[in-house]
């Protein structure tokens, strides 16, 4: 299958498995040109509506409806035209603006912004349990502050604050967080095993299209190492938002369409400094969406904590200010998660598409925030030695000799030894085998009282 019509099945999918919701129109407003409306029309389409019309302008945000007045006129004319049902408006509104705007419209017309459009896919898609109780959550943390300005606005309930709206929300977050806290994650119990197999955990997180799943299949022991390896069904915009790819309509479908997925996590099997490692891929974060909404969706997140090391890819070829940005936020939410600082490591990808001074530039621009970065290309392979290398030196080690009896057990345990933990060396003595190993200190305990008990 070509890219393209792989990337057409997905949406056809994505499309084909919500009832139509019926009309849209997107709407969107900038400061300045130009105005992009790709991403927002996406967002609609992978929302299940169909897109009847847009409207854009250039000018300041209006505080009252968001658009000036004569543009809201013209989108109410557009709705009426094309019997829309929704307004999508490539922004996030007040609810002041949502009202007035709704207030403007033909009646029954519903205005979404970015935000919601957003929740209204997850909601689509939401079909365990524990997906289902993440949609729920996100709604209510999207709804919290905008019943605030309500109320604020309103001046109403303010002496009556125990059995408000708002109380019954927050308690219900607070329910909402307790049940998924309890509900048993199959990938964490998963992970769990593994760990108790001995196995040492990387996780890989930042932005979205950082590179982070491409360094995962090239780093996997069940891949090929040599070669670019492109992922499937992706192209490579110049910039790290969909907005700015000239693909941006299909591109951002399948964004939209990975954040839920990714929440079944990728893990796969690496060697790091001779012994077994599971990396797991995350969620990206999405430029624009606010982190709480990204976080509220990525359990993948939570595992970070319990990762021995979490490497943060960034894209170098964001321009400096965007990349140091981008860096702050993803270490935010790594603090706000329980990752140690000292885990993680920082890797600034796609240097192939920069020149040295570019480079230096980058690093310059994440200069205390993130210590010693590793300027790495995926693509071309480079640096990914000293990457591992700085992983390495994260992961818990304990070095053993062992001496045991040359004898059938010997030869066991050598094998799972090289199975488990990096093996320095073997040497077989006559009577004895001597086997120097290095690894996590739960497996090379456990080598250790096989050898003692394999001793006479
Ligand atoms: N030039 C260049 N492109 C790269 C490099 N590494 C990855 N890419 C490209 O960047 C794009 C995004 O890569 P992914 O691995 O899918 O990014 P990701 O971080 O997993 O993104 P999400 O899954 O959306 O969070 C793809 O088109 C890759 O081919 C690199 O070293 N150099
Ligand atoms: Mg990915």
């Amino acid at each position: 299958m070509s890219r393209d019509s792989r990337q057409h099945a997905t949406i056809e999918r994505t499309t084909n498995a919500r009832t139509g919701a019926g009309g849209a129109v997107v709407a969107a407003r900038a400061a300045e040109p130009p105005v992009e409306t790709a991403e927002i029309r996406a967002l609609a389409d992978a929302a299940g509506y169909e897109v009847r019309g847009e409207v854009t302008q250039v000018r300041a945000e209006d505080p009252g409806t968001y658009f000036g007045a004569g543009k809201v006129d013209e989108l109410a004319d557009r709705v009426a035209e094309t019997e829309a049902s929704l307004v999508a408006v490539d922004g996030e509104l007040t609810p002041r603006q949502t009202t007035e705007l709704r207030a403007a419209l033909p009646e029954g017309t519903e205005v979404f912004d970015r935000y919601r459009l957003v929740l209204a896919i997850f909601a689509d898609q939401a079909t365990t349990r524990r997906a289902q109780l993440q949609v729920e959550l996100a709604r209510l943390r999207y709804d919290l502050p905008r019943l605030k300005e309500r109320s604020d606005v309103g001046g109403l309930n303010k002496r009556v604050e125990k059995g408000t709206p708002i109380d019954g929300v927050k308690n219900r977050i607070a329910d909402l967080e307790r049940k998924l806290a309890d509900l048993p994650s199959p990938a964490e119990q998963h992970r769990a095993e593994r760990r108790e197999q001995g196995f040492d955990l990387v996780t890989f997180a930042g932005y979205t299209n950082a590179g982070k799943s491409t360094l995962l299949h090239r780093l996997a022991d069940d891949l090929e190492l040599d070669g670019p390896d492109e992922s499937p069904g992706k192209t490579d915009p110049e910039r790290g938002t969909a907005a700015n790819h000239p693909d941006a309509a299909t591109e951002t479908a399948t964004v939209a369409d990975r954040l839920f997925e990714t929440l079944e996590t990728t893990t796969r099997r690496a060697t790091v400094d001779g012994r077994p490692v599971l990396c797991t891929d995350t969620v990206g974060f999405v430029a624009d969406l606010p982190h709480w909404l990204v976080e509220s969706f990525s359990e993948t997140l939570s595992d970070a904590a319990a990762a021995d090391a979490v490497v943060l890819v960034a894209d170098a070829s964001d321009p400096p200010a965007e990349l140091r940005e981008k860096v702050q936020v993803a270490l935010d939410v790594f603090d706000a998660q329980g990752v140690d600082e000292s885990a993680v490591v920082t890797a600034l990808n796609k240097v192939d598409l920069l020149d040295d001074d570019a480079v230096a530039e980058r690093r310059d621009a994440v200069d205390g925030l993130a210590p010693n970065p590793v300027p790495i290309s995926v693509r071309e392979g480079r640096n990914l030695d000293r990457l591992l290398a700085a992983v390495a030196e994260r992961l818990p080690t304990e070095r053993a000799e062992l001496t045991l009896p040359n004898c059938d057990e010997a030869m066991r345990l050598v094998s799972r030894a090289y199975d488990r933990a990096a093996v320095e060396s073997v040497e077989y003595e006559g009577e004895t085998v001597d086997i120097v190993v290095r690894g996590r200190p739960s497996v090379v305990e456990r080598l250790r009282a096989d050898a003692e008990a394999a001793s006479p």
